[in-house]
């Protein structure tokens, strides 16, 4: 958590709304200085519920058609069930949203691709391809657009979109997105950016409630290893931002330089 901004909140539900603003904001601001933002999402409890918490905001300010949403990670499911992060995002916000659905980018679903594999390969080529329209950099593969925003979840176990602790998708080095099959939490089948894609971001932001998210924050911020701590192994080339609650902030050593929001 070194050089990382903290925001302390006193419960999930403050928690979520102060991160929502904070998103608008972010999003209005990218869209004045550069004519468009980019987000990417995450799924998990705050993730959703922050989500729920842009959708009770005033968004006037925002041109939802020049804003394009990417995810952190997926569940490799068909589409329809319930466990994807894209249905529930849409659920939560995206289908009361004026975007262009060109510019909404879920990771390939289980019944639309014959592997995981393929999934994370397309997803990749996707990011890539809308990277070098950007004029960013060639289509390599390896390329992916500059993320204005993208947010994160965390496990107790630490883990960060689907980088779970010892697996090899957290090593990756080359690919921006790879397919996990071996997830303690279920799903087990899933696709995941990796942490160079992840630390591609102009912002990071991480957001965690919940005393059972204390021991993998307090991880982060003495910053142990991300092959053991993967929430340890994402930084912003920006901006970091660990937004907590109170539970989840409780076994930080010294939140001093905390902002009081
Ligand atoms: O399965 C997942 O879990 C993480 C964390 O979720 P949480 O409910 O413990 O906050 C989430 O960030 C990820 O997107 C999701 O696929």
């Amino acid at each position: 958590m070194t050089e990382a901004d903290v925001a302390i909140l006193d419960a999930p539900e403050p928690l979520s709304h102060h991160v929502a603003e904070r998103l608008v904001a972010e999003i209005v601001a990218a869209q004045a200085a550069r004519g468009s933002a980019t987000v990417v999402l995450t799924g998990g409890g705050m993730g959703v519920r922050t989500l729920a918490a842009v959708a009770d905001l005033d968004t006037s300010a925002v041109d939802w058609s020049r804003v394009d949403v990417w995810w952190g990670d997926e569940r490799f499911v068909p589409a329809d069930d319930d466990e994807r992060n894209d249905g529930q995002a849409r659920a939560a916000l995206l289908d009361q949203l004026d975007l262009d659905p060109a510019r909404v980018h879920p990771v390939p679903a289980a019944d639309a691709v014959g592997s995981a594999e393929e999934a994370a390969e397309r997803y990749a080529a996707e990011l890539a391809a809308v990277s070098a329209a950007a004029g960013n950099r060639p289509a390599d593969g390896t390329a992916v657009p500059a993320f204005d925003v993208l947010m994160l979840g965390v496990g107790p176990d630490a883990h960060v979109a689907s980088l779970f602790p010892e697996l090899d998708a957290v090593a990756e080095q080359r690919a921006t997105v790879v397919a996990v099959h071996d997830a303690p939490k279920p799903p087990p089948h899933r696709v995941t950016l990796t942490l160079p894609a992840i630390n591609a971001a102009r912002q990071v932001w991480l957001v965690v409630a919940g005393a059972d998210k204390a021991g993998a924050v307090a991880l982060a911020a003495h910053g142990a290893a991300a092959q053991q701590v993967p929430a340890a192994g994402v930084r912003g080339t920006e901006r970091t931002v660990w937004f907590l609650d109170t539970a989840a902030a409780a076994r930080l050593p010294e939140t001093g330089d905390a902002e009081s929001a």
